[in-house]
């Protein structure tokens, strides 16, 4: 049998830190997600020497073709046959192969590629929107419906036609296709994914970040390749430095020398982080009728002109997304000390309206700082979101718009919901929430319920749920090609 290196990794949701992230003075929460990219990169017996075949199952015309020469150089050719592009799965080949070939050297390279290499790819569901699969299937746009659509289902669609979600599909995709190929050639080894910190998987995040910005031009903040290298953590960007030599001239340089761990200019930091137990983390597609216009330039443009107010603004929300990471973590820490009590506060909690939390003057003492903590995370979310709209409105662009302050504020009303926002850079596309997830609920008493019911009867926005809740696993990792549901049958179906 062929052998075969599956490596996956999660998406992101940014619940902290839109913008103050792109400066290495502020931080962002990054929550990863349990909807993953999957990498499988196979020996292959029928595609020939020297030769990488690449195949997107879930996309038309997704089928790349590339030659790979090792000496004197690095260098993949896309064949003239191919029928589309794809950029980003061209860089992540190229750097990653010059890398492996600067570590293990052409020869061993070589005899890894004496068959050719077979590399399929496909991302989870909830990558891309599911409301034309609900529609054809007569099904309501509904958590459980979600769960009857085949993982990994074909779009129907090219992928430069397809509706994403927001939850970072290239960098998820190019994490786990620079993670499976550098494991495949053993210029790391498969224990490094497994590890929650090695050098090996500083080399991936590292050599991940380098392809990312080529292939999407620039040096962005890159909390979406950390998540999927390393899964949820509080993010503090690395200095852009570190690249701009690799950017700037692509064909001669070594890469090694600069993406290596040891490198010491890579200083971004990545600090544990976790939702606290016994809550789900909601997320929603919404469509407005109107994409989100690109933000980011515009508040950049507004903060270098306003400076002080705006100074006073990121200020203001260091301390904000900070109490808000640290509280969460409390809860995590108050959950282990004595999971019985929190359980039962939690239990309480969920069947009540924040506001109704503190209210209570028959609170068991045990209890008290559990719910005391949540109405606190519900505040500080409340407040983010005030500043964030301030942000929005300073800088004339729709970071939480009015249409989707009706539905988080609609949502965030319910019994049992902690509090939430509009992710990332904000506008008209998603909102996500922290919704308690108590033991043995019944289904009508379910603050989940109550949020679906929310969103199947919005009729402002068109609201439609994902599937996916946080990864507890540590970011990208290596699988079994039999242990993940559907994942065999796309790699074998041609
Ligand atoms: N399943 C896939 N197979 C191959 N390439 C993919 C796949 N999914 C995404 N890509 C690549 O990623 C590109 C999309 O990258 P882009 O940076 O525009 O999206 P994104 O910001 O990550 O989107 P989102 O956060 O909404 O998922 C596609 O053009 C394609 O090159
Ligand atoms: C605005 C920004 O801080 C967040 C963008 O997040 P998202 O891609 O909207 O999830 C930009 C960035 O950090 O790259």
């Amino acid at each position: 049998m062929s052998r075969s290196t599956v490596v996956s990794s999660p998406g992101k949701v940014l619940i902290a830190g839109g913008y103050l992230v792109l400066d290495p003075a502020f931080s962002g929460t990054v929550v990863s997600t349990s909807s993953r990219f999957y990498t499988v990169v196979q020996d292959s017996a029928t595609i020939g020497p020297n030769t990488v075949q690449v195949r997107s199952p879930q996309f038309l015309n997704a089928t790349w073709q590339y030659s790979v020469a090792l000496e004197p150089s690095v260098a993949i050719e896309p064949f003239s046959s191919n029928t589309s592009k794809n950029k980003f799965v061209h860089l992540a080949l190229q750097s990653t192969i010059a890398l492996a070939s600067e570590i293990k050297g052409a020869a061993a390279l070589q005899q890894v590629l004496a068959k050719g290499l077979e590399i399929t790819i496909v991302g989870g569901n909830d990558f891309y929107s599911q409301r034309a699969k609900l529609a054809s299937l007569q099904l309501p746009r509904t958590l459980e419906s979600l769960s009857k659509i085949p993982p990994f289902t074909p779009t129907g669609q090219p992928l430069s036609e397809v509706h994403k979600t927001g939850l970072g599909s290239s960098a998820a995709l190019i994490t786990s296709l620079v993670s499976a190929l550098l494991a495949h050639f053993s210029a790391i080894p498969e224990s490094a994914l497994s590890d929650d910190d090695s050098e090996g998987r500083r080399l991936a995040h590292n050599l991940a970040q380098y392809v990312h910005c080529l292939a999407q031009g620039k040096i962005g903040s890159g909390f979406d390749v950390s998540a999927a290298v390393f899964g949820s953590h509080i993010y503090t960007r690395f200095n852009p430095a570190v690249l701009n030599g690799l950017m700037n001239d692509t064909q001669s340089q070594p890469l090694h020398p600069t993406l290596s761990p040891s490198n010491s200019a890579w200083d971004y930091r990545i600090e544990p982080f976790r939702l606290p137990p016994l809550t789900r983390m909601m997320l929603a597609d919404v469509d407005a009728g109107s994409d989100t216009p690109s933000l980011v330039g515009k508040v950049l443009k507004w903060r270098k002109e306003q400076s002080a107010e705006a100074d006073g603004l990121w200020n203001e929300l260091r301390e904000l997304n900070g109490a808000l990471a640290q509280t969460l973590l409390h809860l995590s820490q108050l959950h282990d000390q004595d999971p019985v009590n929190y359980a039962s506060a939690v239990k309480y909690i969920s069947s009540l309206q924040p506001r109704q939390w503190v209210a209570n003057p028959f609170q068991p003492p045990a209890e008290e700082p559990v719910v005391s903590s949540f109405y606190k995370v519900h505040e500080i979310s409340q407040e983010i979101r005030g500043k964030m709209r301030k942000m929005g409105e300073l800088s004339q662009v729709p970071i939480e718009p009015v249409e989707q302050t009706q539905l988080l504020d609609a949502c965030v009303s319910q019994a049992g919901v902690v509090g939430g926002g509009v992710p990332g850079a904000g506008g008209y596309d998603a909102i996500w929430l922290l919704v308690l997830n108590p033991v043995s609920c019944a289904p009508d008493q379910s603050p989940l319920e109550r949020v679906e019911h929310i969103w199947t009867n919005y009729t402002a926005l068109d609201v439609s749920p994902l599937s996916a809740t946080e990864s507890l696993a540590r970011g990208a990792r290596i699988e079994n090609l039999d242990s993940i549901p559907g994942l065999r049958e796309v790699v074998t179906v041609q």
